[in-house]
């Protein structure tokens, strides 16, 4: 274990599902996992204890049913089962190129893929040091993963709420519709919410505030960006 002590002890980090896609618009980049398990062990190996919660926006997003005459709530489940697939993926990655004990705890009960979510079995699997995935959302239709990283980052009372995302931070505008919208290092929960800054969503956001659990918003395919932020190194974009 490295001697360089990090600033944090337990995160839990919000993975874009758009992010496993890798280059492509749709499925699960084989890179991506060999590079983010790579990502998480870094950490790992710093003691972190590390916790994730998956997005599904690479495979099946509630709303997209929609469109094809799917109800919302039906839609949002396959959601759901859309970030347990991801789950699936980066417990396979991290065990197999990481060599990191991990387990997968889902909030829609199906005990012959994952464990089903229990808090305090969540807790001691990361005091244990495993790498815990929380796949499944909230279990909730009508939610998203952001909304469930800010209550699993309340549950076992995460010191830092970290949002992995494909933009260097959070902007004054969404920066992939505007390329000429500013930066902003470091915001309150509430200007975020009152500026309406759509990089997680207000439910997720007004949940941090509550808690008081800080979210750094990254840019999660720059190499060395977790590890700076659990380091207490400048990285991304600080709400607080
Ligand atoms: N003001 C803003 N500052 C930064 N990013 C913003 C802002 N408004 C909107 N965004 C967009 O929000 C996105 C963050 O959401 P992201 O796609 O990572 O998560 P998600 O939608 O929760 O995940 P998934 O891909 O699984 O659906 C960024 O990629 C960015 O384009
Ligand atoms: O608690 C939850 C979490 C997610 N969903 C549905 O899953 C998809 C994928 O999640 P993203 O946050 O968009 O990555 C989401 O669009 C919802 O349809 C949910 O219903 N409840």
């Amino acid at each position: 274990m490295d001697a360089e002590k990090p600033e944090y002890q337990r995160v839990l980090i919000k993975l874009s599902g758009e992010a496993f896609a890798g280059d492509e618009d749709y499925g699960i980049s084989p890179d991506f996992l060999e590079y983010i398990s790579r990502e998480i062990k870094s950490l790992y190996q710093h003691g972190v204890q590390i916790a994730i919660v998956i997005g599904g926006g690479n495979i099946f997003r509630g709303v997209e049913g929609l469109e094809i005459g799917i109800d919302r709530a039906t839609g949002d489940y396959m959601g759901m089962l859309a970030t347990v697939i991801n789950a699936l993926a980066l417990q396979s990655a991290l065990e197999r190129v990481a060599q990191i004990p991990t387990r997968v705890l889902s909030a829609i009960e199906m005990r012959q893929v994952a464990e089903p979510y229990i808090r305090r079995r969540a807790i001691r699997h990361l005091e244990k040091g495993r790498v815990v995935i929380f796949a499944a959302g909230t279990g909730n239709p009508f939610f998203s993963t952001d909304t469930a990283s800010a209550l699993r980052a309340a549950e076992i009372s995460a010191q830092l709420l970290i949002k992995a995302t494909k933009v260097d931070g959070i902007y004054t505008e969404d920066p992939l519709k505007n390329p000429k919208a500013e930066f902003i290092e470091e915001i309150t929960y509430l200007e975020a919410i009152t500026r309406d800054i759509r990089v997680m969503d207000h439910t997720a956001m007004t949940m941090c505030m509550e808690n008081k659990i800080p979210i750094l918003v990254l840019n999660i395919k720059k190499p060395g960006n977790l590890l700076k932020a659990v380091m207490g190194q400048k990285v991304g974009s600080l709400v607080k």
